[in-house]
């Protein structure tokens, strides 16, 4: 049987002390704590660390803010290699190797590329290495930025079908409010599911090293339950945090995980961007939402963007409203031959599987379709 898989995320608050230095002790915690953790033999481990560009920037005597991209990039590129060194030492003591896995939003949303990140992580894995895992900040511009660790580490934890994601930060969990501005904030123990009101109370980042926030937390939060895999935002100070979150303490805040979804549709769902719309007809909502049916010719009304076979789409009602996305069969150029040829009166018995089943994930809820 495979063993429990955890990703922990830890931000970069949690790494650096006041002056943004990389924290000796702070990173000496963590370590002490994974690989108790790991050594088990109960547990295969992944971490998610930030910190590269704080520790570079304090290495530089770069001020935090008013500093270009460039600026931020060379940061990032001194300090991930202290980040890895100070990680590569302290794992060493405990006797646990560990490897460097630097990712861009374009390597997972590349299927093959996806899949040889995948292959790399599971046989780093196998052999008791712990990889950890960044954003390639040097080369990531917008198109291809994760743009925050938490989206990154929720990935991460899709990608590896992982059991658990640990989201270590400077606040033991998620608040009725930023409680760095409202005193009578409370916090949130248990989630089962993510309501507006928790969506509006989670803001950006109060620190001056963080990025995104509880905003990014909640929204990485909300792509691994939905995928099945629970969650857990706690404080990266409290004392040895990963047992208590293992032994069900109530420490932070718990997510609870809805039905799994395979591999390769948490994989549409979260980790592609789309290259089209199809739009279909009410008939073909009702299929889709209600009677998990594939998409078929016949239910497609329009056909939007440039696409190829095996392209990513979303798929729309005919109001507008997304329905889900899917793997396409077809490529833009012959579903609108196809499309003119029915309308010419051309039959095609629906036998036309433009969307399987199994390469396709519905976003909306049954009770929310009137
Ligand atoms: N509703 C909320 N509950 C808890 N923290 C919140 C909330 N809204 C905003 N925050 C802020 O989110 C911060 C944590 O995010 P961030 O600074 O990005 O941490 P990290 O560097 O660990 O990713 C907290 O310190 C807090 O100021
Ligand atoms: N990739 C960046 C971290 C970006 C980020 O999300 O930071 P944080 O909010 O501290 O988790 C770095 O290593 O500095």
């Amino acid at each position: 049987m495979r063993r429990m898989r955890i990703v922990v995320k830890i931000g970069s608050s949690s790494l650096t002390n006041k002056q943004g230095q990389l924290s000796s002790d702070k990173m000496a915690c963590l370590v002490e704590q994974i690989a108790s953790v790991q050594s088990t033999g109960e547990y295969q481990m992944i971490l998610v660390s930030s910190g590269a560009v704080a520790a570079g920037l304090s290495k530089l005597g770069w001020p935090r803010s008013h500093i270009t991209m460039p600026e931020k990039q060379a940061a990032a590129a001194v300090g991930q290699g202290l980040l890895i060194e100070r990680y590569q030492k302290l794992f060493a003591e405990k006797g646990m190797g560990t490897a460097q896995l630097l990712l861009t939003r374009s390597d997972i949303e590349d299927r093959k590329r996806f899949i040889h990140i995948r292959n790399t992580a599971e046989t780093l894995l196998r052999h008791g290495i712990i990889p950890i895992v960044n954003e390639n900040d040097t080369v990531a511009v917008d198109e291809i930025r994760f743009g925050d660790n938490d989206t990154l580490g929720s990935l991460v934890a899709l990608m590896t079908e992982a059991n658990l994601l640990v989201l270590l930060t400077d606040i033991d969990g998620l608040y009725t409010a930023n409680p760095k501005e409202n005193v009578s904030a409370r916090r949130i123990p248990q989630v089962w599911k993510i309501t507006p009101e928790m969506e509006a109370a989670a803001s950006d980042s109060g620190s001056p090293v963080g990025t995104g926030g509880m905003r990014t937390k909640l929204a990485a939060a909300r792509m691994a339950v939905d995928s099945g895999i629970d969650v857990v935002i706690a404080s990266s100070s409290e004392p040895n945090v990963l047992q208590k979150i293992l032994e069900g303490k109530s420490v932070g805040t718990r997510f609870h995980s809805k039905q799994r979804l395979s591999g390769k549709k948490s994989w549409i769902a979260y980790g592609t961007r789309t290259e089209g719309t199809l739009m279909i007809d009410p008939g073909a909502v009702f299929a889709l939402v209600k009677q998990t049916a594939s998409l078929l010719l016949g239910g497609i009304t329009k056909v939007e963007g440039d696409f190829h076979e095996g392209s990513v789409v979303e798929i729309a009602a005919p109001d507008g409203r997304r329905i889900g996305k899917g793997m396409v069969s077809f490529s833009a150029v012959d579903l609108r031959i196809l499309l003119e040829r029915r309308q010419r009166g051309e039959k095609f018995h629906n036998i036309h599987e433009v969307i399987h089943r199994d390469a396709m994930v519905i976003l909306v809820r049954e009770e929310n379709l009137v």
